[in-house]
């Protein structure tokens, strides 16, 4: 499975993406090779000055797929590139040259931001080498410690990506450090919890079963070694893991130890949000650009 094909499911209707800060290379990058797939259209917010050089770099003017609005700061860009997306005049945020926590504040800003009451969260889509399915990790970016009540909204939000890219019903692990449930690990008590509320039709359109340990939950081979009998075990789609640090260490852990190449979004907002991380590649901007506006759709 490779993120980049996914481009063939973007809607017929081209969508327009908002970039708070463009002045950014990888992000300019990332940019001029979505143009070259007219896969979208930009509204670039930021730096004018540097963005025409960035731009200029790829041989790209100003057009009607690129146009450059002037700001002066991080805030400006991010709350000018919030406001597009929120009035309907672009359908996909994406963070450039902005501290995430800046651009989050808008998002979720009363006023003007993104907010739709659901709760919002990151969901990461990996190509990794050797596997015949995309692995989906959430959230890695944005809840920090989700209760069970926010763990229901992000297995919704993933599943909603994951029907966007074409798994109809996805299967969701959500991950412990065990395959059993231990009153002590509250993450293997909330596992059960989501697994119940699935089998009893409260989380629809996916197949939830855990507690499972991330060996079991990718690896049918493990999952047998261990005796467990399950639907999802050895061949998840989705991996809910319990906090920010365990999605942050395993997103950097397929990335640099794996190779993996990645997609990302946030999910639950009025629209598809991308917010890669500083060290992110310009291709995993380009795969995330895509994942956004399928999921626009
Ligand atoms: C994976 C690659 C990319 C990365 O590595 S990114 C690096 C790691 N990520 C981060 O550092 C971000 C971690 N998260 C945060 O810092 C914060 O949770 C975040 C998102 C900035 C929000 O913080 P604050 O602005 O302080 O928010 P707060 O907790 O005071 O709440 C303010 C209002 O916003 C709401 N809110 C916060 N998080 C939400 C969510 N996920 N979905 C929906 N609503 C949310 C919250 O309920 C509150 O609303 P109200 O004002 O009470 O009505």
């Amino acid at each position: 499975m490779k993120l980049q094909n996914l481009i063939a499911a973007k809607s017929k209707v081209q969508k327009k993406i908002a970039v708070a800060a463009a002045e950014d290379q990888e992000v300019i990058e990332a940019i001029a090779s979505a143009l070259k797939l007219d896969l979208a259209s930009f509204i670039l917010y930021g730096d004018e000055t540097k963005i025409k050089a960035l731009l200029s770099e790829h041989s790209i003017t100003e057009n009607e797929k690129v146009t450059i609005t002037h700001t002066s700061g991080a805030n400006e860009a991010a709350t000018e590139a919030v406001k597009a997306v929120s009035s309907g005049e672009a359908d996909v945020l994406m963070k450039g040259m902005v501290p995430t926590a800046t651009l989050l504040k808008a998002v979720l800003n009363k006023e003007y931001g993104l907010r739709t009451g659901n709760v919002l969260s990151h969901v990461a889509v990996f190509e990794v080498e050797g596997y015949d399915r995309f692995t989906i990790v959430t959230d890695a970016a944005m809840n920090i410690a989700p209760d069970l009540k926010q763990k229901v909204q992000i297995t919704k939000n993933a599943v909603q990506i994951a029907r966007a890219i074409g798994i109809e019903t996805p299967k969701v692990a959500p991950i412990a450090a065990v395959e059993v449930v231990n009153p002590d690990m509250q993450a293997t008590l909330d596992a059960a919890a989501l697994t119940q509320m699935n089998q009893r039709g409260q989380l629809k359109d996916c197949i939830v079963d855990g507690p499972l340990a991330l060996d079991n939950a990718v690896s049918l081979e493990a999952a047998k070694h261990k005796g467990i009998t399950s639907d999802v075990a050895g061949k998840a789609d989705i991996l809910l893991v319990p906090t920010i640090e365990v999605g942050n260490v395993l997103y950097k852990s397929l990335i640099y130890f794996a190779n993996a190449k990645v997609g990302a979004v946030i999910a639950g907002a009025k629209a598809p949000i991308v917010l890669t991380s500083r060290s992110d590649s310009a291709e995993s901007k380009l795969n995330s650009l895509i994942l956004a506006v399928c999921s626009a759709n």
